[in-house]
This record gives C-alpha cells, structure tokens and sequence, in this order.
C-alpha cells in the first residue's frame, strides 16, 4: 500500500454559526491525483485551505506527510495555488517568478532555468517582461500555476487550475500534472467541470460540506450504475 500523503480525520469547519465542512475523514496517497468535485459553496476552497494550513479546522486534524497542519517548515514541500490570483500586478511577471522562487529558497544558479521551464509549460515565455496588471484573466491563472510548480513541491494544491484556460492548453497542463504524478508527487485539485474529474485517479464528491463518496471515477459510476461522473454525483447527493 502506498503511504499516506495528507489525512484528514473528523474535520469540521464553521463560520459563525454556519457549518460549512461536516466531519470529513478522507485518506490522500502520495503519488496520486485526486480530484475534489462539487458544485459551487460546497465546501472545496475551505478544504484545500486547510490542507495548504491557510485555514485551521474548527474541529478535527489533518495530517501532511505526518505532520499537524499548519506547519510553517512545510511550505517547501508544498505549492498552494488559489482560486484568485495572488500575484503582485504591479511587477512584472519575471519579478513575480524571482520573488516567489526566492521566498521558496529556490538556489540562485538555478532560479533562471526553472523560471524558464515553468513559463514554457504555461505558455507564457514571451510575456515574461510584461506587468502582470496587463495580463489576461487566462494568462494570470497560468503565471499563478507557473509560480505553484516553481519549487517542485512534493504535494500540489491547486484550486481550480484550469478555470479561464483554452482547451488546447487545458489539455497541456493536465499532461504536466500527470507528469509530476509520474515523478511521485501528489496533487490535489479542486474542479467543477467533469471532464478533468474523469482525468483524476480519485475523486472526493463534496456537498453542502459533506463528503458524499470517494473513489476512482471508474468505481463511482459502477456503484452508481451511471454513465458519467455528473450523474453519479446527482446519485450520491440523493437525486433518485
Ligand atoms: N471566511 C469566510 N467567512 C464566512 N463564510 C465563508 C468564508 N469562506 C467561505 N465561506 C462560505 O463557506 C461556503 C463554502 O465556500 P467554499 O469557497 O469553500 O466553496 P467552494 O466549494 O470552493 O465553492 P466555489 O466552487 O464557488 O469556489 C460558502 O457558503 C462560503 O460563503
């Protein structure tokens, strides 16, 4: 069995008086992609951030590569891209790519290639000395996904990576995931569109802050007896 990456036991999450995560336990292995899946509010954003340690739990733990969350030393080990773009839109993107590769303690001999590597795989090489203020929406996701893999990290957390990126380059960015996959890291992404779910090896199916089911997508749709993932999920949330 492969080891244990990040493991979540009994998280719940309220603000105020809202209880917006409900006693989640999920296992996620190192060297895997997991997906979570759920509609809008249901609770993915809270559960990435306290995975990333941007946000503790209320009750409950998560464990990353067996240490209590938030632990400052991780941050090497870890690439946290957000669903809105933490970028400094006044500097240009080769800034960005320095500051952030330094604050990663990236070596400085090494610093340039890697800039350039993570730029070619977002397409973004030819805007390097553009201000990122005039970036597209599309193109500020891409330097966001560039700065996230800039460090290698062992464990990916990505936000809805691909929101706002064309298909071609979708399709580019999930060969890239599944490259690292292939070097052993372990990412986890958060989606809505059910085409990259079919791409994830797991999938955790989120809900009004409850996780309704986990499993391959292959697994979900034969328990379900369902055709797709869209309607294994209507399934699980109760839809008859
Ligand atoms: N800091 C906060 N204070 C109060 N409520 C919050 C806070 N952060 C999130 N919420 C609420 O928690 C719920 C879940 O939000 P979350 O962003 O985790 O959902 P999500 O599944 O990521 O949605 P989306 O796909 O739209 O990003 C929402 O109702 C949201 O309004």
């Amino acid at each position: 069995m492969k080891d244990s990456c990040v493991s979540i036991r009994s998280v719940s999450k309220k603000f105020g008086t809202m209880e917006i995560l409900k006693n989640i336990d999920l296992e996620i292995q190192q060297g895997e992609i997991f997906g979570l899946l759920g509609p809008s509010g249901a609770g993915k954003t809270t559960l990435v951030k306290e995975i990333a340690g941007l946000e503790v739990p209320t009750s409950g733990e998560i464990e990353v590569f067996h240490e209590r969350m938030p632990s400052l030393h991780l941050i090497e080990k870890l690439g946290y891209m957000a669903q809105s773009d933490a970028l400094y839109m006044d500097l240009r993107a080769q800034e960005n790519l320095e500051f952030f590769a330094a604050l990663y303690g990236l070596k400085k001999k090494d610093r340039k290639q890697r800039i350039m590597e993570v730029m070619e795989l977002v397409q973004l090489t030819g805007h390097l000395g553009k201000q990122v203020s005039n970036y597209s929406g599309g193109m500020k996701r891409r330097l966001s996904l560039a700065i996230a893999l800039l460090h290698q990290p062992e464990l990916l957390i990505l936000d809805e990576p691909t929101v706002g990126i064309d298909p071609v380059l979708r399709k580019n960015v999930w060969e890239a995931f599944h490259l690292l996959k292939e070097e052993g890291k372990t990412l986890i992404v958060t989606t809505h569109v059910m085409d990259e779910a079919e791409k994830c090896d797991r999938l955790g199916l989120i809900r009004e802050g409850q996780l309704i089911a986990v499993g391959t997508p292959e697994q979900l749709k034969q328990d379900t007896s369902s055709s797709s993932i869209e309607e294994a999920f209507l399934i699980y949330g109760g839809a008859s």
